[in-house]
């Protein structure tokens, strides 16, 4: 079951130098249940993309055009038009996100429990005290060791691997249906890394919440998503299920990534730069995006047209195979 449809989304930057294409018509599904992992190079668009679900984009971004479908309990939300108090409702609670640094999303004045109580009263009102053993619990639930002492601890007393584990129960605090964790875990060691999303796959499990989690690592990808969606200079170019996308990379960028990956000197997994550098997005390159740096572009066509997005449970938006 679709839990959110993402269609045609479209978000310009206004700058000085020009209109940033940042994403350009992106389409993709999350379904219930799921861990949809957003790969691609620096720049392609991931955190714009999944920003403007709940349409938290700054001037001088703006959501030019698309829809963002979350379905719940029969009903259908078009989040990029509904008024924002009620968007307020659901964000936070209902679709809650994790981002890149832990410490800009904690309050350094604050403890711990007092700040995942705010979180939490936040959405179902009260006085923040009453949910204290409430925040000891979600402490507890992200594997914080001694969670009653922790949750009376300031952020400045805790480890980055902390700090981004109380930012996590922060976000789950209200249960939400849609976790987006946006790079969870550059501030932390690759075991750490692991080991959070291990706890989404298990709060996946346990309560049905569907993820969408951004990273660079592909390592973490095979381990622990269900589909995996590539972009590129703003646009998906691929999208397919896991074991699908690592045993039969269609677009030529993807093979490219996971070329990068298998290197024995890259155990990590992490993406490596391939050869090229990555689109100016106010002067996108005409038809393929990818076509400057592809080494098997079709003259005449790809530098033209832009390719169709074709197949079902694994799309590619590529020439080859239209
Ligand atoms: N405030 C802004 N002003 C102008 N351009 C912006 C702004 N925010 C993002 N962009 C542009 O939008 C594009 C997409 O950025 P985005 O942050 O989504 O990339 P990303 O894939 O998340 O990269 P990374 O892996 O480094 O996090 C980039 O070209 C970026 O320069
Ligand atoms: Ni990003």
């Amino acid at each position: 079951m679709k839990i959110l449809e993402v269609k045609d989304l479209t978000v310009y930057f206004y700058t000085y130098a020009g209109v940033v294409k940042a994403v350009e018509k992106v389409s993709f599904d999350l379904y219930k249940g799921e861990v949809l992992a957003i790969v691609g190079e620096t720049g392609s668009g991931k955190s714009v993309t999944t920003r403007a679900i709940t349409r938290l984009i700054q001037p001088p971004g703006r959501i030019i055009s698309g829809s963002a479908i979350y379905r719940r309990d029969g009903e259908e939300i078009d989040l990029l038009k509904l008024p924002e108090e009620e968007l307020r409702k659901i964000r936070g609670a209902e679709i809650a996100y994790v981002f890149q640094d832990p410490s800009s999303a904690l309050d350094p004045l604050y403890t711990i429990g007092y700040q995942i109580g705010e979180a939490v009263a936040a959405h179902r009102g009260g006085k923040i005290k009453q949910y204290f053993s409430e925040a000891v619990d979600l402490l507890r639930r992200v594997l914080i060791p001694d969670p009653e002492s922790r949750a009376k601890s300031y952020p400045h007393q805790l480890s980055g691997g902390m700090k981004q584990r109380s930012v996590i129960s922060m976000a789950i605090s209200n249960r939400p249906r849609i976790l987006i964790a946006d790079e969870p875990t550059t501030a932390v060691d690759v075991t750490v890394q692991a080991q959070i999303l291990q706890l989404f796959k298990r709060l996946k499990e346990e309560f049905g919440m569907s993820v969408i989690f951004i990273t660079h690592n592909m390592g973490l990808v095979a381990e622990f998503a269900d589909r995996v969606a590539v972009m590129y200079g703003g646009k998906i170019v691929e999208e397919a299920p896991v074991e699908e996308l690592f045993q039969n990379p269609r677009h030529p960028y993807t093979k490219g990534l996971l070329r990068a990956v298998v290197n024995p000197l890259n155990p990590q997994g992490r993406l490596e730069p391939i050869p090229g550098t990555i689109p100016n997005l106010i002067n996108p390159p005409p038809g393929c995006r990818f076509h400057p740096r592809c080494l098997v572009a079709i003259k005449g066509k790809c530098e033209r047209e832009e390719p169709p997005t074709v197949g079902e449970r694994h799309k590619v938006a590529c020439w080859l195979y239209v």
